[in-house]
């Protein structure tokens, strides 16, 4: 995959031999995980949503704050942060309760598109179909290489397009390997676009391709195996 070329648009791509016939009533549950972004289904949750968004502001301002400042100011707000992290962790838990359906979706927990997950950038999924298309902005916390996202956050970002590509098509796999080629450096503040798309299934095995732009140049490409659990 050297070309810069966007994929097909995920309606005009056609239906794919060997993807396992996973009846369309779970193909539409499991694509409800992730497409399109669900509203909170209660005010708590909106509310969560919210913190994990002020947390995601915390950290990047905490990666940037400059240690040859005020130290008397740094330890003040240290403290403040502490407690509230102790105020936050004496709430109570998802982990004290059996998980609801919009507890368990992707975009309310991953670290990639999770609307409460405070690590996620949340990157942003686009399409339906056997394509996936996803947009993400990495602040200051995912800096590997100076300006440039960590390699290990670029490859992350891979396996969850891969990822949702898979499962979106039915092929219900985990990530037996992925490999990603680095071509440039993922610029950290602007929008890096993302495609995925399975090429190819054998029995439970699914190849994954993917690519990823920064302001339409590509940056990286890729492609993953996924293998769906044997069945039990
Ligand atoms: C709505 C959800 C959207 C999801 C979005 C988020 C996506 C995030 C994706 C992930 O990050 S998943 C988490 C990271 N991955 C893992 O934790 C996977 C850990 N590994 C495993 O659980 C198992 O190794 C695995 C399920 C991948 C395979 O175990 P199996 O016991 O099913 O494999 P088995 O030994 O039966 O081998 C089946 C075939 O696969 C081949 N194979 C197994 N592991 C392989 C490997 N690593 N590389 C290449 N080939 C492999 C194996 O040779 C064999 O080939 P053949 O059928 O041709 O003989």
């Amino acid at each position: 995959m050297s070309t810069t070329e966007p994929l097909p648009a995920a309606e005009a791509a056609p239906p794919l031999a060997g993807v396992p016939d996973v009846p369309a009533d779970v193909l539409a549950e499991l694509r409800s995980t992730w497409l399109p972004r669900p509203e909170p289904d209660s005010a708590g949750r909106a509310e969560r949503h919210r913190l994990a968004e002020a947390a995601r502001r915390l950290i990047e301002a905490v990666k940037l704050v400059d240690p040859e400042g005020d130290a008397d100011a740094l330890g003040s707000v240290a403290d403040e942060v502490s407690d509230l992290a102790a105020r936050i962790a004496a709430l109570p838990s998802v982990e004290q309760r059996t998980p609801s359906f919009e507890d368990l979706q992707l975009h309310e927990r991953s670290p990639f598109v999770g609307a409460a997950n405070p690590l996620a950038p949340p990157m942003e999924l686009e399409a339906d179909g056997p394509v996936v298309r996803a947009h993400a902005v990495f602040g200051a916390a995912y800096e590997g290489p100076m300006g440039r996202v960590h390699g290990g956050y670029v490859a992350a970002a891979f396996d969850e397009v891969m990822g949702v590509a898979q499962s979106g098509a039915g092929a219900l796999g985990m990530t037996a390997y992925l490999t990603v080629r680095m071509k440039r450096g993922t610029p950290l503040h602007q929008r890096i676009d993302y495609e995925a798309e399975v090429v190819r299934v054998e029995g439970r095995k699914a190849w994954v391709e993917a690519r990823s732009y920064a302001d339409g140049v590509l940056v990286a490409d890729g492609e993953g195996l996924f293998i769906r659990a044997r069945a039990v």
